[in-house]
């Protein structure tokens, strides 16, 4: 880390989220002074300043943005959910709000949490790399969506005085996370998880949080005038693409589930996908359904998606810090509660 940084100010807006908690915990250990900013309280550290609020709302951030030397945006709505109003609030009304904030405030520096799939449509991506790819022009889900709209307008924001830079992780995992791993549990236990969508040789990135953190970190420290990083995108994965269904094995037989193992066709699957969705639709204005399939997720288990992170390796030095290996073992240890074998105890008060 450039000596200069240390002791320096950031502001991890979604700081309390999975991605969050572990980027604060590598910027303190490098030595910058760390607040956080979000709308929940996850964890106490007495090293950290919390700000509680919504990025929506102007008066809330101004206070925690005085005198930040640079600002890492990784807060948004659940990725699965299908919140189109919510999504549209926060990841695009609320980011314009946080560059809008930024400039008045006179903060110079936004790191963007983006995501590989601002380019995904469902068609195969194989290496995929950013000046090849543009944006998804049919995104799948409002998340994508709105994910595109935050990314062009961070990236529209640089200028010779306010520097932004986009990073754009894939199928993010680790300890502490509330999706990947819980959810894939959670389809285990109901039985869902014995099919293998497609036949099974679909290639993707999955990417250890610690080498997120390291990408995000490696962007602050080069965000300056003149940098070649300032108003681009850039990929950040572990470069070990992957079968995902031998990764979602790895992860289901480390804590004693069973395989995936009865194939089912991808086109029938992603069919019956669309038709649910529509249905859940059609009955939105009575009932909430929430399907536990949508096109974007059979089209994620289904297809090739790996991109390359060279860009980053030439602009930012970036290289991956922890193996997929051993992201694997680290994660795996820190969900053995979630193990099928694992007896939990439940204490009755009376
Ligand atoms: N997980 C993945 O595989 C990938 C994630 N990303 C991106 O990485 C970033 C971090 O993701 P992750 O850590 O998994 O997400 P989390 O949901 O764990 O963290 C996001 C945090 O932002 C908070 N938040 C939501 N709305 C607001 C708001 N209006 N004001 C302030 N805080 C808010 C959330 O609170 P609450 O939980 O209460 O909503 C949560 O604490 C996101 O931008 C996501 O799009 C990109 C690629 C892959
Ligand atoms: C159909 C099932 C077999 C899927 C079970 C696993 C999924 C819970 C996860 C596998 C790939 C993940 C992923 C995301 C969410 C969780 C998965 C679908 C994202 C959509 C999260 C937000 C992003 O920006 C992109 C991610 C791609 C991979």
């Amino acid at each position: 880390m450039a000596a200069s940084m240390k002791g320096r100010k950031c502001l991890v807006i979604g700081g309390c989220g999975f991605l969050g908690q572990h980027l604060c915990e590598a910027l303190l250990e490098k030595g910058w002074s760390v607040q956080v900013f979000d709308i929940r309280s996850t964890f106490e550290d007495s090293r950290i300043k919390f700000f509680i609020g919504d990025l929506c709302k102007k008066e809330d951030l101004k206070p925690a943005l005085e005198g930040v030397y640079c600002v890492f945006h990784c807060a948004s709505p659940a990725p699965l959910s299908n919140n189109k109003t919510l999504f549209y609030k926060v990841n695009y009304e609320g980011t314009k709000n946080i560059i809008e904030t930024c400039q008045e405030v006179g903060v110079k520096r936004l790191v963007l949490t983006s995501s590989a799939s601002v380019v995904y449509e469902g068609k195969g991506i194989r290496n995929g790399k950013e000046e090849e790819l543009p944006y998804a022009s049919k995104p799948l889900d409002y998340y994508t969506e709105t994910k595109i709209l935050q990314e062009k307008a961070v990236l529209a924001a640089n200028s010779d005085d306010f520097y932004t830079v986009a990073i754009r992780p894939h199928g993010i995992f680790g300890p502490k996370d509330l999706q990947l791993v819980p959810i894939a549990v959670d389809m285990a236990k109901k039985g869902k998880m014995k099919y293998i969508i497609g036949d099974g040789k679909n290639v993707v990135d999955f990417t250890y949080v610690g080498n997120v953190v390291h990408g995000h970190i490696l962007a602050a420290e080069n965000l300056n005038l003149g940098s070649p990083i300032c108003g681009k995108a850039y990929h950040i994965t572990n470069a070990e693409p992957i079968f995902f269904w031998t990764f979602m094995t790895r992860i289901l037989t480390g804590l004693d589930y069973p395989a995936p193992r009865i194939h089912l066709p991808y086109t029938l699957l992603y069919i019956l996908a669309v038709i649910m969705q529509f249905v859940a639709w059609l009955l939105s204005p009575f009932i909430t359904i929430t399907p536990s399939l949508t096109p974007m997720k059979v089209a994620l288990a289904g297809t090739d998606h790996f991109y390359s992170s060279e860009r980053a390796k030439q602009d930012m030095g970036y290289k991956p810090i922890y193996t997929l290996d051993q992201g694997l073992k680290l994660t795996l240890e820190s969900y053995r509660h979630l193990g099928k074998n694992v007896i939990t105890r439940v204490i009755k008060i009376t």
